[in-house]
């Protein structure tokens, strides 16, 4: 009796055990569903990141850049972050801002810095990202000292990751982000050598022309795609470009913004391109690398980044394209027509003209053909159609 009763009791056990917490595998979909709603918590109280970053102290402030000083900080579940204190010339409101910062949140990618939280406390706002150990990547490669640390691999290991996270900025985060200032001190390098992209979404709680930080943003760096400098057309051209500097930038070793090597070129672009055209590219190699370099891969990079930094956005592929050609490492990649300058005018050769130069190889961005139909997807939706050219070669702001 006594034996029946305890088995009673052990099957009774069970079914509740079972409809209380189901099977293991159900147990462990519970937790993720736990995991996933305390991850929903974006919205950091202000204590809790005064307490992380012992009250914004400067031991604790990791630098400061164009939208305020980020600081170093620890939550009390042991996480790192970095928290960005917006200055205050964003006229975005607090409604506003909270709901770009709840969809930015939900950006997740290995290759971009992720956006833990956000929080606002009068009229402080606050970014909370996820804290990257190592350093940025302008430090590594404009450093002669730590430069060759950068080897060959683990350079095209970079230019593969940023391609993978401004595809997904781009295509696969569910509204498409173009994140219009990329640049070497934008990516951000983990302790395993990852490339993660800082600063995205930017262009939506600063939108255009509604801060001075834009003034800054919007500022030739040589990272800028002429069209957008020149008129204000912001598109995924716009990032493919600037990622097409990067590219080359990675390759060579030389920063385009001060370009200064004793070569018949006025800039970067130009060097690689007129390298390129006498099949020259492995001359353009950081001498940093010396003989570790993969010829193949070098040629294809070189040819990379040419093809992302055409004058005529539309040549330039799109990041899934680049993803495409970076994952063959070869195939039947198309001949890149002369790279655009940042601040000038670019012009598009007639359709049939470009298809055949791209097959023929010759350069189609000499012809006068000025029909600027560009198609542009513009984040904030500004396209400014000035074209007059300011002389610190800063893109015209528009007017109010
Ligand atoms: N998530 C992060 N993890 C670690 N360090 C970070 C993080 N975000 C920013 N930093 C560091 O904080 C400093 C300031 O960064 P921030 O992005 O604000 O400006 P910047 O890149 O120096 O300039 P800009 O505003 O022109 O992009 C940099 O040294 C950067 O490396």
């Amino acid at each position: 009796m006594e034996k029946d009763k305890s088995h009673t009791h052990s099957f009774l056990h069970s079914i509740v055990k079972h409809f209380k917490f189901g099977s293991p595998k159900e147990r462990n979909n519970e937790a993720d569903v736990h995991q996933m709603a305390a991850q929903e918590q974006k919205i950091f109280a202000y204590e809790t990141l005064t307490a992380a970053t012992k009250n914004f102290s400067a031991i604790h402030k990791l630098g400061e850049g164009g939208f305020g000083p980020v600081y170093k900080g620890k939550l009390n579940d042991g996480r790192e972050i970095a928290v960005k204190k917006l200055s205050h010339t964003s006229n975005q409101g607090k409604k506003e801002f909270m709901n770009e910062a709840k969809l930015l949140a939900r950006v997740q990618h290995r290759n971009v810095v992720n956006l833990v939280g956000y929080c606002v406390y009068g009229t402080e706002k606050l970014l909370v990202y996820e804290y990257v150990a190592h350093e940025s990547l302008d430090k590594l490669l404009f450093k002669s000292e730590k430069r060759e640390e950068l080897d060959w691999k683990r350079r095209v290991g970079i230019i593969t990751g940023v391609a993978k996270g401004l595809l997904y900025l781009h295509e696969d985060s569910h509204n498409c982000i173009i994140h219009r200032d990329i640049k070497a001190s934008n990516i951000l390098l983990d302790e395993k050598w990852t490339p993660k992209i800082a600063d995205f979404g930017m262009a939506r709680l600063f939108p255009e022309d509604q801060t001075q930080v834009n003034t800054r943003v919007a500022g030739t760096n040589g990272y800028m795609a002429p069209e957008y400098v020149m008129h204000g057309n912001l598109s995924v051209k716009a990032d493919v470009f600037s990622y097409g500097v990067l590219v080359l930038e990675l390759i060579t070793g030389q920063r385009n913004s001060s370009f200064n090597l004793d070569v018949d070129a006025q800039n970067l672009l130009d060097w690689a391109y007129k390298m390129f055209k006498k099949g020259k590219s492995l001359e353009l190699v950081d001498s940093a690398l010396a003989s570790r370099m993969v010829a193949e891969e070098v040629a294809m990079c070189v040819r990379l980044g040419l093809l992302c930094t055409q004058g005529d956005p539309q040549l330039r592929p799109t990041m899934r394209r680049v993803v495409a050609m970076l994952s063959r490492k070869q195939g039947n990649m198309q001949e890149p027509t002369r790279p655009g300058i940042p601040g000038s005018r670019y012009r598009r050769p007639p359709r049939r003209h470009s298809a055949l130069s791209s097959t023929l190889g010759t350069s189609g961005s000499d012809s006068s053909n000025n029909d600027n139909t560009t198609v542009t997807t513009s984040a904030t939706g500004t396209s400014s159609a000035t074209a007059e050219t300011d002389p610190k070669g800063k893109r015209p702001m528009r007017e109010a």
